[in-house]
């Protein structure tokens, strides 16, 4: 199937065409600095630590070769702590920041070739930003900000302000079109600067820490939001937190970001469940297991009576968690059951085993399988 999409190619065409890249990225660097464009291709510097390439060179490399695909309807995550360069990196998939080295492209497209008009038509039409910092116009109505994006079109008032309402309702601000940006709420505000970046119906959303400034509670409102939009829409979505905790919740994979490097890409059932070195592994220490990890970490192969048997079943996708009341409800092992298929067996042991962290690693999957009917919970 070709990648290729056009360039406001519409939210509901993304199912079509899932798991194909929108972005890919290769060899990223980002260096920021004195002849900056020395230290990529210099094995010598560019194997130095950031401490050592600045007393050297007087550089900071903000992103280091840095590879990784976006997938269509995919929400990814790019998470770590400040200054891992986390915003450099999202802010190079527009140009927003000009890369050192490296390539970039979108639908199959050289993001560095592009000339200003094609870049500033990337930016506005296929890659949106939602911002920390709205930017919104305080002397228009919620209304007009949404539709300042399609006025930059050329797209006529009647209707901008009819595909404006429609937007600001699936934000949840229906009733609120007349008001000004200072007489909202920040999670309001935030919903505007979102309905903002939907209304010209990019194909992805990237989020640069958009929630960090709210309070917990709208701030978990925002990530429900995201995640019914996402669910809705299916729609591309690059995601900036340092948020361990959002990450795991919106993230269909994680790029954990360290001095510049990803130094782990994977579901959130990987990160925790199978860190790939010790600063993954202090990363998510805290980590309640139960909630992230799947009962494929936990289970183990049926017998034929097990498979054959008529007791309590889970989805091989369900958590531990809810695994766990399936079993304790049950008094028993749980069969997991993939479209009638049983793909192995749950138990209390196995269970609490994955909880104290000496269970079997997350990934790896049973083959085997029994055709069998059943509804998995
Ligand atoms: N314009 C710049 N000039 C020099 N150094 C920069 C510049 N912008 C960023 N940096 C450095 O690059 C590194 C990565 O910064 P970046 O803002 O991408 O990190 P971040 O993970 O997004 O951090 P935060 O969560 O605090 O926003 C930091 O060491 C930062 O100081």
């Amino acid at each position: 199937m070709s990648t290729a999409a056009t360039p406001a190619a519409p939210a509901a065409s993304a199912g079509s065409e899932a798991g194909s890249p929108v972005f890919s990225v290769d060899g990223l660097w980002k260096v920021f600095g004195p002849k900056a464009d020395r230290v990529p291709g210099d094995p010598e510097l560019a194997a130095l630590d950031p401490a050592g390439l600045r007393a050297r060179t007087g550089c900071t490399a903000a992103v280091r070769d840095v590879s990784f695909d976006v997938r269509k309807g995919e929400v990814f995550v790019v998470m770590g702590l400040s200054g891992s360069g986390k915003s450099t990196l999202v802010r190079c998939l527009t140009r927003l920041i000009e890369p050192t080295a490296g390539t970039i492209a979108i639908d199959g497209e050289d993001v560095r070739a592009m000339d200003r008009a094609r870049l500033r038509e990337l930016r506005r039409h296929r890659a949106a930003m939602v911002f920390q910092h709205f930017g919104l116009l305080p002397h228009r109505t919620v209304l007009d900000n949404v539709a300042y994006g399609l006025e930059i079109q050329g797209m006529g008032k009647a209707q901008r302000r009819a595909k404006a309402a429609e937007v600001v309702a699936k934000v949840g601000l229906e009733g609120m079109e007349q008001r000004r940006p200072a007489q909202l709420s920040g999670g309001q505000r935030q919903r505007v600067g979102l309905a903002r970046a939907l209304v010209v119906d990019p194909e992805v959303l990237l989020f640069d820490e958009p929630f960090s400034a709210l309070d917990p509670l709208i701030r978990r409102d925002m990530q429900e939001e995201v995640i019914r939009l996402h669910r809705e829409e299916r729609r591309t979505m690059v995601f900036i937190t340092h948020d361990l905790n959002e990450a795991l919740k919106l993230g269909d994979r994680i790029a954990l970001m360290r001095d510049g490097r990803v130094v782990q890409l994977g579901t959130p059932e990987e990160i925790v469940g199978s860190p790939a070195d010790d600063y993954v592994r202090d990363f998510v220490r805290d980590v309640p297991r139960e909630q992230v990890l799947t009962v494929r970490t936990a289970m183990r192969p049926a017998s034929a009576v097990e498979a054959a048997g008529s007791g309590p079943a889970v989805r091989p996708d369900a958590t531990v968690s809810e695994a766990i009341e399936a079993v304790a409800r049950a008094g028993g092992p749980a069969r997991v059951l993939d479209e009638g298929r049983c793909l192995g067996v749950v138990d209390s042991d196995a269970l609490l085993s994955v909880i104290a962290g000496t269970g079997r690693s997350a990934g790896t999957e049973q083959s085997a399988g029994t055709e069998l009917s059943g509804e998995a919970v």
